[in-house]
């Protein structure tokens, strides 16, 4: 079982826990709403500290630890809407060798 299916499996377990105990329970207490509220949160502050490594050159670490918030947070909106992040997977698969260039030239034909 690979971390993703690990964590997805954590998740599950959490709908069923006290909010009081789980940070993961918590969320789902409070909704959908707060969730993605949390995913445009860590979105935002991926991208400042990836902003900050091309400025600066520094900050990996920072934008590691923002990457794995957002990267979390979207599995919780993944796990509240009854998706697996096997079919996330399946659908990378599906593109994998096909060019976005070519994928996108293709939608106006
Ligand atoms: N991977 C994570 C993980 N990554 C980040 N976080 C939490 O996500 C939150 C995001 O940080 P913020 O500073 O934005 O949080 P905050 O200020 O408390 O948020 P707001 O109340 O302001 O919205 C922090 O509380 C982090 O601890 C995580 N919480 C849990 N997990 C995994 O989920 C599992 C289940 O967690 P619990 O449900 O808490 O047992 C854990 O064993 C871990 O494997």
């Amino acid at each position: 079982m690979d971390l993703f299916e690990q964590l997805a499996q954590t998740l599950e377990e959490r709908k069923s826990a006290d909010p009081s105990a789980s940070y993961v329970a918590s969320l789902y207490a409070k909704g959908l709403d707060k969730i993605l509220e949390k995913v445009g949160e860590e979105s935002f502050e991926t991208v400042l500290a990836a902003k900050n490594v091309k400025a600066n050159g520094e900050g990996k670490e920072a934008l590691i630890y923002e990457t794995a918030d957002l990267w979390f947070h979207l599995l919780v909106m993944l796990s509240q809407l009854g998706i697996s992040p096997d079919e996330v997977m399946n659908e990378l698969a599906r593109r994998e060798g096909l060019s976005g260039l070519e994928e996108k030239a293709s939608r106006s034909k």
